[in-house]
């Protein structure tokens, strides 16, 4: 079978998206991981499915580069959105689902195969703390750690070693290394779980980022610039000074439309 698919990316985080209304496409876990493959694949950070719905715009399932299935993924949303309205699907905000729940996304600027995406996350409720460390989920579990010296960090090395510490994250975690470099302004560099890899960008890592350094360090600061070695994110929230939750959250970013192409099942 033949199956075609659009490959988006959002702040050099990269995706494989199908159009699957026609429920046609069976997304297994070997495929899926082939597929994502740089070498013997397209190669990605993920893959999405877009199917239909019966009350909302449409809906989104997430599969990381391994085959495992995310419930969320804040970049890949972003491109979903922006693959929505190339299909003509929906208005100016989209409504669709994903593993995590509902979610909204404004297309704020679309010209050709580019745009700018404000997309609606899960509102947080609890942060755990350690020594040294934060625990929270934004749709998908995330670390966060304060480092001086973001470009000298072992991503990779440590990243590894606490995405596997399933002593203290039960389902694993991803994990994200954060300089302030001012108010409101931050740098993240974050190791991926199902990616098994630092990644150019992270969006749910970004907002874990952003939400930790307002907890920790900038209790009045609510909008946050977000560098990633992929681009630029910004993080903005409500958030009642005292308590752990975070409500009204949203991630905002670019989306842009790389390539097309067909794919042979038989292959894959
Ligand atoms: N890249 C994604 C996160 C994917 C989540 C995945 N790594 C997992 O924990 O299953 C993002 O932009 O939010």
């Amino acid at each position: 079978m033949r199956t075609e698919f659009t490959k988006y990316e959002g702040a050099g985080n990269d995706f494989i998206l199908i159009d699957n209304r026609d429920g046609v496409f069976t997304p297994e876990a070997e495929a899926i991981a082939r597929l994502c493959d740089r070498h013997f694949g397209i190669g990605a950070d993920g893959v999405m499915t877009l199917a239909r719905s019966a009350e909302i715009d449409c809906s989104m399932r997430y599969y990381n580069a391994d085959g495992s299935e995310g419930e969320m993924c804040g970049n890949g949303a972003r491109c979903f959105a922006l693959f929505a309205e190339h299909l003509g699907i929906g208005g100016e905000t989209k409504y669709f689902d994903a593993a995590d729940g509902l979610h909204t996304a404004r297309i704020r600027r679309s010209k050709g195969p580019a745009g700018e995406i404000e997309l609606g996350m899960t509102a947080v409720r609890e942060i755990r703390t350690g020594d040294g460390w934060w625990f929270l989920n934004t749709g998908v579990p995330h670390y966060v750690e304060f480092v001086d010296d973001l470009a000298a960090t072992d991503v990779i090395g440590r990243g590894r070693i606490i995405r596997r510490d399933t002593a203290r994250f039960p389902q694993g975690t991803n994990v994200n290394f954060v300089q302030v470099t001012g108010d409101g302004t931050i740098r993240v560099r974050t190791y991926e779980r199902g990616v098994e890899n630092e990644t150019l960008a992270c969006g749910t890592g970004a907002t874990a980022a952003a939400i930790v350094a307002n907890f920790a360090l900038q209790p009045r600061t609510v909008r946050y610039a977000v560098s990633v070695p992929g681009g630029e994110l910004a993080v903005r929230f409500s958030h009642e000074p005292g308590t752990q939750t975070y409500t009204d959250i949203r991630l905002t970013g670019p989306a842009r439309r790389v390539f097309g192409g067909v794919f042979d099942s038989e292959n894959f």
